[in-house]
């Protein structure tokens, strides 16, 4: 399955730990992400990712794109709910894309770590269906 990561800056440091956690689940899927979210964690991790732009030049929209497409099985973006983004909008487009498309979504880690057992123990296996594997 295609997972996509994104992590605002306070919550960086969080996404990082949840994927050295879950490394072994996250390492049988495509793993994508926004540019510094995506570094910081396959540099942690040792897992190839895709890294798209970073946030802020509209790596989140190269994302949304594909979440459009019903390309992404899988969202993972940790918010910081504090601050305030400049391109907040765009990242309000992403998760309005993912109920478009009925794409399971993290916002926070309480909510990834329900959503990455449920990917272990199948519970994502319609996501075959809707979006099948290339190859
Ligand atoms: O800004 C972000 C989400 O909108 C994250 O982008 P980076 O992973 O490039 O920091």
């Amino acid at each position: 399955m295609n997972i996509a990561l994104i992590a605002h800056d306070a919550k960086k440091e969080l996404m990082v730990q949840f994927c050295i956690a879950y490394c072994r689940v996250l390492s049988q899927h495509n793993l994508l992400a926004t540019g510094t979210t995506g570094k910081l964690v396959s540099e942690a991790t040792g897992l190839p990712i895709q890294c798209f732009l970073s946030g802020v030049h509209g790596g989140d929209q190269q994302i949304a794109a594909r979440i459009a497409c019903n390309e992404i099985d899988l969202l993972l973006f940790f918010r910081d709910p504090i601050s305030a983004k400049p391109h907040e909008p765009n990242e309000m487009n992403l998760l309005r894309l993912c109920d478009v498309r009925n794409i399971p979504i993290a916002t926070n880690i309480a909510t990834a770590e329900v959503l990455i057992h449920g990917l272990e123990r199948g519970d994502l296996e319609w996501r075959n269906i809707v979006n099948p594997p290339q190859h």
